[in-house]
């Protein structure tokens, strides 16, 4: 369905007096949201009749991701795979490496890649869809390169949801969902371990043009209305090839 996009730049350009557009001045001016979305889009190459769109939804604890990715869904279509709850479910499931992830998730730190991906692989080929939210990884440079190394496909797409520290700190010593890992010895491990090894992935992103950066501030529906443009963009661009 998200398929390559022959000329997409002329029909972004006369869209640009539409709602959507006053919208994305929030975020980006229009033509250079459009731009940027028609040059990924022109870039996405399908080998295959169905090449899924994928996009990362990155941040640090507490900043908001997964409460953001409920909304896209809602709004969207996309499936959400939170790997941060793929990996709870091995561990509910009594899995073999059940024991391990509980361990690093305890103490915040990175369960082995292969894992992750192997996880995340089977969540998109159990789905039909061809949209997905990719939430909670890459969280380091090697789960990237592993991403890449045996998905062997690159996402259109990158969140960075940017958050202070302190409110990310808030809400995560809020969020009351019984977790081995929202305490604050956890949480300071974590913090730590997103600027040593998540913020890397990003950068990776930001250079790469695929990163839309939104401020994770303000409510919820303040903050996915920073959302909602991006995604406007590109259904703009899907339909415009159907
Ligand atoms: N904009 C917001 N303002 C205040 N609290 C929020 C906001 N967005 C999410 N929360 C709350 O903060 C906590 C962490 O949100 P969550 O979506 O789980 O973040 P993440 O997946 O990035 O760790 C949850 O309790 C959620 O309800
Ligand atoms: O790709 C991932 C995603 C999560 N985790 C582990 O799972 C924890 C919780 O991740 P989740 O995304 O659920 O946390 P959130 O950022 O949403 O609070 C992380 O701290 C890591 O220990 C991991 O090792 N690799
Ligand atoms: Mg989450």
């Amino acid at each position: 369905m998200w398929r390559r996009v022959a000329s997409l730049s002329s029909f972004l350009s006369s869209y640009s007096t539409s709602f959507v557009a006053q919208t994305a001045s929030r975020l980006n001016t229009w033509e250079s949201l459009t731009t940027r979305i028609a040059q990924q889009a022109n870039g996405f190459i399908a080998p295959k009749e169905k090449t899924p769109f994928i996009t990362f939804v990155l941040g640090g604890p507490g900043s908001g991701k997964g409460t953001q990715c409920i909304k896209i869904v809602e709004t969207f279509g996309f499936t959400h795979l939170s790997a941060g709850d793929l990996l709870r479910r091995e561990i509910d499931s009594n899995s073999a490496d059940g024991a391990m992830i509980l361990n690093k998730i305890k103490e915040g730190k990175i369960v082995p890649s292969q894992l992750t991906v192997k996880l995340i692989q089977k969540g998109m080929e159990s789905s039909d869809n061809d949209k997905f939210l990719i939430d909670g990884f890459p969280r380091t440079e090697e789960n990237r390169v592993s991403f890449e190394q045996i998905i062997g496909i690159e996402p259109n797409v990158v969140l960075f949801f940017d958050c202070p520290e302190e409110e990310m700190v808030k809400r995560l010593l809020n969020r009351n969902q019984g977790r081995v890992d929202d305490n604050l010895e956890t949480i300071k491990t974590r913090l730590k371990v997103f600027e040593a090894l998540s913020l890397p992935v990003i950068n990776y992103y930001s250079q790469r043009g695929k990163l839309y950066t939104i401020r994770a501030r303000g409510t919820e529906d303040e903050i996915f209305e920073q959302v909602r443009p991006i995604f406007t963009a590109f259904e703009a661009c899907h339909r415009a090839v159907e």
